[in-house]
């Protein structure tokens, strides 16, 4: 807290920014109006201000060029209302709040001293000489995150800057008045942090600007690594570090970055909601947002039914007993690895040397261009080509055959029969584009056929011989051209590579484990246990025209290594959240896909629930290699910001190798594990439970499952204890909302709540289930309560018996 005197002073300039930031609210609000009525008027007058006429050449590109003005004025209009708008928003949010620090600077040899107030953007006075407040994103501000009060540095992009920041000071503000103000010593007092920290869950993330620390502070700011990886504890930040990070990106590069420029890919389409809100609390557009599977769905569904991560999820977790199971699982670990990634490298590389697959040309039934034919040519083209370049080639080719061909149809006998069948409504049109051949604006054309028309009489080139013969092969070539579409669209879809069978060649049973993987000469080098029973399980997949989750990366990666990348290079940042989650094949992908994207990528490897699982570090992670270990930097994050100091003491327990997560020092009850003799007691201690929580005033609480048809077990069992308001959260679940949720833990993946309830902590049991049980309790911001028949997971069992405390199933009310 500050002396009463410093806190007064504060006050009146608190009092005297925010009449400013109205009064300039006050300026804009009528220049916003005004520029809107501007654009309605333009926009409505639009063909009252330009001359059209089409009479001559020169009529012509005069009208173009006058609608083309007349576009431009409407355009910057529409900008400058869209940039007085932001403005206004920007204004509007600052009086809210108009700032949170400030920094007192001494630059080393001004021989002043500074006052830096920082706030979510900067607001200069109307003079336009003083900054009254600072954005949060200036090279200044960020002495604020960095250091104590002391000599002190700051980065800018003419170089350093030095000198001695000789106060530091946060504030809490709310309508106008300060509601708390002080100085600290720390980077960024402890104070603050946990009057954030201790609030309630909410259904939105939120900025945390106020209160970035150090260590998030440096990842946010990287602006030189191509490569970010940040592998953070749970709950320390890594989300929060990211959107952070998008927003200062877009303001340092805001002359060549726009929001649309970059992409975050989410564990789930709710998380996407979940984090929507962020940018815009900053004054920011959203960036965009996917999930990969909405990625490879759009690829990939029109050919395959796509099994999604949530249901390889399912069957890992509940299938255990399936004869194929082990096989699958070592299927999925295989096809997600480098060894794999590398295999496939090698595979299309071979293919410039033998084994390509095509599929025929057919029409009628009949062979136009064979498989062997697109073959041989493929082989005869030039060996320095790459297989995409030479599909390409053939691609051109096929195009020009099939033109070709078509010609030749316009005389085959389907077509004499074809034109006995034409009704009058097909002659009309061929009419109609016959007339029209010539000029649509050739108006003596047009003249006689209306005269004609007019008249009852017929033009005299109608009746001629000439003009029947014209309808006629008109007729032909249209009846041919339409039959002709789809073997036109076949080839403009690539659809001739045999894409599957050379994927399926990847799985040729027939080989032995020892010998070549496929034809060509890639050899195998790592074959994984259970192969043959990979792949007979893979082919009967594709046969089926389904596709396993674990092979829909891969197949993608080979379709588009085949027939030539579909690159998206506008887009130039990519951020990957729980990236713990995504294979060596994905992030190749990913690389593949935006060429000229620089990427961050976040996730915890203690949270990696997924079999094809990636280490995000170390030496030997896909993810270095990617852009080379000199445009890489890897950040760790310690400290865990979610959970109370009980729960992140017993969370960090359930990890062996785990002991560098830091708690952040908040207090609060113990973890609880509540033991139940039978199904039914425990569903009633549930309840119980839930209600005591709600009357305590928590008002999100996760009630988290180990699969989906648990959660739908407790969703009916709670239920009919007269449990109100659960909501069930599936995989199609488009928005994180407030209340009661009942859901299985792959779903809460990267959220949080007041309080969480483990539905049954005595199923998880496999040491492949440990890091799914530490996903779960590390969901829980104020409470952990874990429910358990007699006996709970092994992994408790294990740990320091002081982390929770225990109860059996207390005798309590059974109903919620
Ligand atoms: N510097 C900070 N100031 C205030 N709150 C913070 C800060 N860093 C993190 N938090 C809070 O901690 C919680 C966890 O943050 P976040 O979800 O970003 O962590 P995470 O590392 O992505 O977690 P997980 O991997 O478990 O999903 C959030 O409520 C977030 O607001």
């Amino acid at each position: 807290m500050i002396e009463s005197g410093d806190w007064k002073q504060e006050q009146e300039r608190l009092s005297e920014v925010s009449g400013k930031l109205e009064a300039r609210i006050g300026e804009i609000e009528p220049e916003i109006e005004g520029l809107n009525e501007q654009a309605i008027e333009i926009r409505r007058k639009f063909w009252e201000e330009v001359s059209v006429s089409t009479s001559t050449n020169e009529d012509f590109e005069e009208s173009v060029y006058s609608i083309e003005q007349q576009e431009a004025l409407l355009s910057e209009r529409e900008r400058s209302h869209q940039n007085k708008v932001r403005q206004y928003h920007k204004m509007k949010r600052l009086l809210a709040s108009p700032y949170f620090g400030r920094i007192d600077f001494r630059e080393d040899g001004t021989g002043f001293t500074e006052s830096v107030y920082i706030g979510v953007s900067s607001f200069v006075d109307a003079d336009g000489l003083e900054f009254l407040i600072y954005d949060w994103r200036t090279p200044i501000a960020s002495l604020y995150y960095d250091h104590s009060p002391g000599r002190a540095d700051y980065q800018t992009p003419s170089g350093s800057i030095s000198g001695n920041m000789e106060l530091k000071r946060q504030y809490r503000i709310r309508d106008r008045q300060i509601l708390n103000v002080f100085d600290t010593s720390d980077t960024i007092g402890d104070e603050l942090l946990q009057q954030v920290l201790g609030g309630a869950a909410d259904n939105r993330m939120k900025s945390i600007v106020a209160t970035i620390q150090k260590e998030q502070n440096a990842i946010i700011r990287d602006d030189k690594s191509q490569m970010v990886i940040v592998q953070g504890a749970a709950g320390s930040g890594k989300t929060s570090a990211a959107l952070q990070r998008v927003a200062y990106l877009l303001y340092s590069q805001r002359d060549r970055l726009r929001a649309d420029q970059v992409v975050l890919f989410s564990p789930n389409p709710m998380f996407n909601g979940y984090v929507s809100t962020v940018l815009p609390e900053l004054g920011e557009e959203n960036m965009k947002q996917t999930t990969f599977q909405e990625y490879l769905e759009r690829r990939l569904s029109q050919t395959f039914t796509l099994e999604d991560p949530f249901d390889q999820m399912e069957y890992v977790l509940s299938q255990t007993s399936d004869p194929g199971y082990e096989a699958r699982l070592s299927g999925i670990r295989y096809k997600a690895s480098s060894d794999f990634l590398r295999e496939m490298q090698r595979y299309v590389e071979s293919l410039e040397r033998g084994g390509m697959k095509f599929h025929a040309l057919t029409f009628q039934g009949r062979e136009l261009v064979s498989a062997g034919r697109m073959s041989e040519l493929f082989y005869s083209y030039d060996a320095s080509l790459r297989t995409a370049n030479r599909v390409a080639k053939l691609q051109e080719w096929l195009l020009a055959e099939v033109k070709r061909l078509e010609q030749e149809e316009r005389y085959a006998k389907w077509v004499d029969e074809a034109l006995d069948y034409v009704d009058s409504e097909q002659r009309e049109e061929a009419y109609g584009e016959l007339h029209q051949e010539r000029h649509v604006f050739d108006f003596s054309e047009q003249y006689a056929a209306a005269r004609a028309r007019l008249n009852g009489t017929r033009r005299t080139d109608e009746g001629d011989f000439d003009f029947s013969e014209r309808q006629e092969a008109w007729l032909r070539k249209d009846l041919v051209s339409e039959a002709f579409e789809p073997l036109k669209r076949f080839v403009k879809r690539m659809a001739f590579v045999d894409v599957t069978g050379l994927y399926m060649q990847l799985f040729d049973q027939k080989q032995s484990a020892e010998s070549a993987l496929v034809c060509g000469d890639a050899q195998v080098s790592v074959l994984p246990p259970y192969w043959s029973e990979i792949s007979r399980q893979t082919r009967s997949k594709l046969e089926r025209g389904e596709l396993y989750g674990e092979d829909a990366t891969p197949y993608l990666y080979l379709k588009e290594r085949v027939e030539g990348l579909r690159s998206s290079s506008d887009i130039r940042q990519v951020f990957v959240d729980e990236g713990q989650d995504y294979s060596a094949f994905q992030y190749a992908f990913f690389k593949q896909m935006f060429p000229r994207a620089r990427m961050t990528v976040l996730g915890d490897f203690s949270q990696a629930i997924f079999t094809q699982s990636t280490e995000l570090s170390g030496t030997d992670s896909p993810l270095v290699h990617l852009y080379g270990a000199e445009h890489t930097r890897v950040f760790r994050l310690h400290r865990s910001y979610r959970s109370t100091r009980q729960i992140v003491e017993f969370t960090k327990a359930l990890l062996p190798e785990a002991s560098e997560i830091e708690p952040f020092d908040r207090e609060g009850n113990k973890p609880l594990l509540i033991h139940s003799p039978s199904s039914r007691q425990k569903a009633e201690s549930i309840a119980a439970h839930l209600k005591q929580l709600q009357a305590e005033g928590f008002d999100s609480i996760g009630i988290v499952t180990r699969t989906a048809a648990e959660a739908r077990e407790a969703l009916e069992q709670l239920a009919a204890l007269g449990c109100p308001e659960l909501k069930e959260i599936t995989k199609t679940t488009p928005e994180f909302q407030k209340g009661t949720l009942v859901l299985p833990v792959y779903l809460a993946k990267g959220v949080e709540f007041d309080a969480v309830l483990i539905y049954d902590a005595s199923a998880y049991h496999r040491e492949s289930e440990r890091k799914l049980f530490y996903t779960a309790c590390t969901r829980a911001m104020h409470r952990l309560t874990l429910f358990a028949d007699s006996v709970a997971t092994p992994f408790m069992e294990q740990i320091d018996p002081h982390l929770y405390d225990l109860k059996t199933s207390p005798s309590v009310s059974p109903s919620c």
